[in-house]
């Protein structure tokens, strides 16, 4: 990739910001400074992210939402109003204090990247403090606020007539799906772990989308211990089949690392390089592409595979020493940019994959 063709959306106070999520400790921070250490920064263009405003967010949230949204954030914990519960707001969405201005800032920074992107300033934008796949239109959800891969998305559609979603997210991308599921000019895609009682709990092979949509909504369900081999495998089979069907403009990319071994969700076994064969198929078909981040809560092995990617979007080759900086104590014991996969056994048997794919392409028949 050119190099200077590619925008990273950063500044010292949105990383400030959004390490103040105290779900996600100094993750923000921990990205940003590992791929400042590789010396990626130097091939991209930095730009400052803008705050979103109320009607940006309004371009896919509800007023209600947003005015009740901005006033528990005012007073913080305490604002256990009754209607905040209709609104997601307590539990996995808990009201911190200044939650509304850290929801407006990640906004912000995916607007900007996806208007580089619109503007033809850049042919791959990222914000891997993006990725915010789960709020619906009028509730938090998933421990997101606001759907900043939906703004992204409407923001790209300005442009493009038709956009692919992509979500790499371990959770099933339900609320970019639902945005778009009546709609046939966008395609979301998403491979997630699907299985009883795990969250959000949509995300079914049969669930393809509805009225002009019906068709390009598309699921993947994995179960767990999958590797990188039959991930790889899966995500090209289909990946290759959506682009030559869909023949997307323009592409979006959500890279939560929650699928990655070690993580605390302990489901996927995947590790960076697996994540990037899939990036680098995306790279291959040369469409402006968003790039997000999401889920991943093991700190160091995200910050180690969004600095993977970025260097894969740069073809730039990185040691596997990890270099000295502020965070490099948190990369023991091993010290390496490598992930290694755990000895977790694959419960995804073969046949059932063979057939989950022979459904999506049966169903991309219908594709108009
Ligand atoms: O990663 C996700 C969704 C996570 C999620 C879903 C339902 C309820 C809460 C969720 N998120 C969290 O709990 C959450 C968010 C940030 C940091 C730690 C978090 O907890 C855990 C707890 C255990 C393991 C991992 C994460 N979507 O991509
Ligand atoms: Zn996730």
């Amino acid at each position: 990739m050119a190099s200077s063709r590619v925008l990273y959306v950063h500044s010292d106070d949105y990383v400030r910001t959004c390490d103040s999520m105290a779900r996600l400790p100094h993750r923000a921070s921990m990205v940003h400074l590992l791929i400042k250490a590789y010396g990626l920064l130097k091939f991209m263009r930095v730009i400052a992210p803008r705050m979103a405003s109320h009607d940006d967010l309004a371009a896919f949230h509800s007023d209600a939402y947003l005015s009740h949204f901005e006033l528990v954030s005012r007073e913080g914990e305490d604002a256990d109003l009754p209607e905040s519960q209709q609104y997601g707001l307590g539990y996995d969405c808990p009201v911190m204090e200044g939650v509304f201005e850290y929801a407006a800032a990640v906004a912000g920074a995916t607007l900007t990247a996806a208007e580089g992107l619109r503007n033809g300033v850049c042919d791959v934008a990222l914000n891997w403090a993006g990725g915010w796949h789960h709020a619906k239109k009028d509730e938090a959800s998933g421990f997101c606020y606001v759907n900043d891969v939906v703004l992204g998305i409407l923001k790209l559609r300005e442009q493009f007539q038709r956009v692919l979603y992509i979500d790499f997210d371990l959770h099933h991308g339900d609320g970019v799906e639902d945005a778009f599921s009546f709609t046939p000019k966008v395609v979301t895609l998403s491979f997630h772990k699907f299985s009883p009682g795990f969250f959000p709990g949509t995300g079914d092979i049969a669930e393809v989308g509805l009225g002009r949509g019906r068709f390009y909504s598309i699921n993947v369900p994995l179960s767990d211990g999958i590797a990188d081999e039959k991930y790889v495998d899966i995500c090209h089979s289909v990946l290759q089949a959506v682009n030559t069907t869909f023949l997307p403009e323009a592409v979006v990319c959500q890279f939560g690392a929650d699928t990655l071994a070690g993580d605390p969700m302990c489901s996927f076994n995947l590790t960076p390089k697996g994540l990037g064969q899939c990036l680098q198929i995306v790279l291959g078909w040369q469409k402006p592409t968003l790039l997000l981040g999401g889920g991943g809560y093991h700190l160091a092995n995200t910050a180690r595979c969004w600095t993977y990617l970025t260097a894969l979007v740069l073809d730039q080759v990185l040691a596997s020493e990890i270099p000295e900086h502020q965070f490099f104590p948190e990369y023991g014991p091993d010290y390496v940019l490598e992930v290694t996969p755990g000895c977790r056994s694959d419960t995804n048997n073969p046949a059932h994959l063979d057939q989950v794919l022979a459904e999506i392409r049966e169903n991309l028949k219908h594709m108009a």
